[in-house]
């Protein structure tokens, strides 16, 4: 069925399909398809699904110079922690990955995966069946009440990382990187945002540590400058990619509320303008919207009204994409595609609609998404959905 009480508007005659380069990708649109985690991955092995994924990625590649972040892939087993989501750490994950980029090449777009380390969202009990620690950058400062006594029953308690630990995973991230880069991607996305093991870092919320990588706002900002100085060392900077979430809560970060968390971003985005400065620019930083601070609630729910991410252009001079229930507001893109290097990410309606490009383009109704199959090992919900013109033979309306 089509979202109703829904305005579509064309946006085909905006910036939005003006080309842009990003690293070495010309694309011939600004519509960016965002990591989303699917839960079609093969446990064991975290492989990406040999029966659908290809299909999925492919179906959403299909208007030529599209970029698509892949669903966010562990870096190492001791970054992951969900047996449905995928890795890029080993050969069989990679021989999964080189068809599905192979396929989004075929199509002439370019895909970059999201490098993902769960830490204290992680399920503890499956990092204990595989004789794994439950990791963030701080002991014992659970999620919610509900990690804190998972991770005790299963005895594998929240563990702050040491130095060594995190150096290790430092090394992880570089694997990961040449993994990906050494399989055909087009660039890699560091994830930052959402409550995940580098956003534990960034936050006072879940980092109490008393050394140089915790208690100020340089300290908390040390782990996401060392992965990054490290991964433009190995893969060069206009292949790395940045995703923050500012103001999101999800995985119990700050958000908005802590006055001081943004002078943090402000600190870490300043510190990488000054890296672009001299010579070593990122392809991009990437930003979740304060319109939408937690992704299992519905459009509309839970934004943080005060807040914005305009205030970032003044500090990073580069491109950005900027994601967050754009598609019911074709009017608000309009607008922000005005500045030259705005990209514009849709998530949940991507899943949905295979052909977004097109039907953003034409100003086309959406296909209704079924957040009930978002995360379940089923074809269903994955790469069922119809293009428009297969809808309308399907006699939607
Ligand atoms: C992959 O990176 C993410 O940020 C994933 C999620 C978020 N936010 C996510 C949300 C819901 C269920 C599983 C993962």
């Amino acid at each position: 069925a089509f979202v109703e009480d829904f305005t579509p508007i064309p946006l085909e005659d905006t910036n939005l399909f003006k080309p842009i380069r990003v690293g070495d990708c010309m694309l011939r649109n600004r519509i960016v398809m965002p990591p989303l985690t699917r839960m079609r991955a093969h446990y064991p092995g975290n492989i990406p699904n040999r029966f659908w994924a290809r299909k999925y990625y492919d179906q959403r590649s299909k208007s030529p110079g599209t970029m698509i972040i892949t669903e966010g892939a562990f870096i190492s087993p001791q970054a992951g922690g969900y047996d449905n989501a995928p890795g890029v750490w080993s050969s069989e994950q990679m021989t999964e990955w080189k068809s599905i980029f192979k396929k989004v090449h075929e199509n002439g777009s370019y895909i970059w995966p999201q490098l993902w380390a769960l830490g204290r969202a992680a399920y503890p009990e499956v990092l204990k069946r595989d004789g794994l620690r439950f990791d963030s950058a701080s002991d014992g400062i659970y999620m919610d009440t509900e990690m804190e006594s998972k991770a005790k029953n299963c005895k594998n308690l929240q563990h702050g990382l040491t130095k060594v630990e995190i150096k290790q995973y430092i090394k992880d991230y570089i694997h990961a990187a040449k993994n990906c880069m050494s399989s055909g991607a087009d660039g890699i996305e560091l994830h930052a945002a959402n409550g995940y093991l580098i956003n534990q870092f960034i936050d006072p919320i879940s980092n109490k540590r008393k050394d140089e990588y915790g208690g100020s706002i340089e300290n908390r900002a040390r782990f996401i400058l060392e992965i990054v100085d490290d991964l433009v060392q190995e893969v060069g900077s206009e292949h790395v990619g940045i995703r923050f979430s500012p103001y999101g809560t999800f995985g119990t970060m700050s958000g908005g509320e802590n006055p001081t968390i943004m002078a943090q971003y402000c600190y870490i985005i300043g510190k990488l303008e000054e890296r672009a400065q001299k010579g070593k620019r990122l392809a991009y930083i990437h930003l979740v919207e304060p319109r939408v601070t937690n992704p299992f609630l519905t459009e509309g729910q839970g934004a943080y009204s005060e807040g914005s991410n305009d205030f970032i252009y003044s500090i990073w001079k580069g491109n950005i994409i900027r994601a967050g229930n754009f598609a019911l507001h074709p009017e608000i893109v309009e607008e922000l595609v005005k500045d030259e290097r705005t990209l514009i990410a849709y998530g949940r309606y991507f899943i949905s609609n295979p052909d977004l490009v097109t039907r953003v383009a034409k100003g086309l109704p959406l296909n209704r998404y079924e957040r009930d199959k978002f995360y379940v090992m089923s074809e269903e919900g994955y790469t069922d959905y119809p293009t428009y013109t297969e809808a309308l033979s399907l006699g939607w309306s």
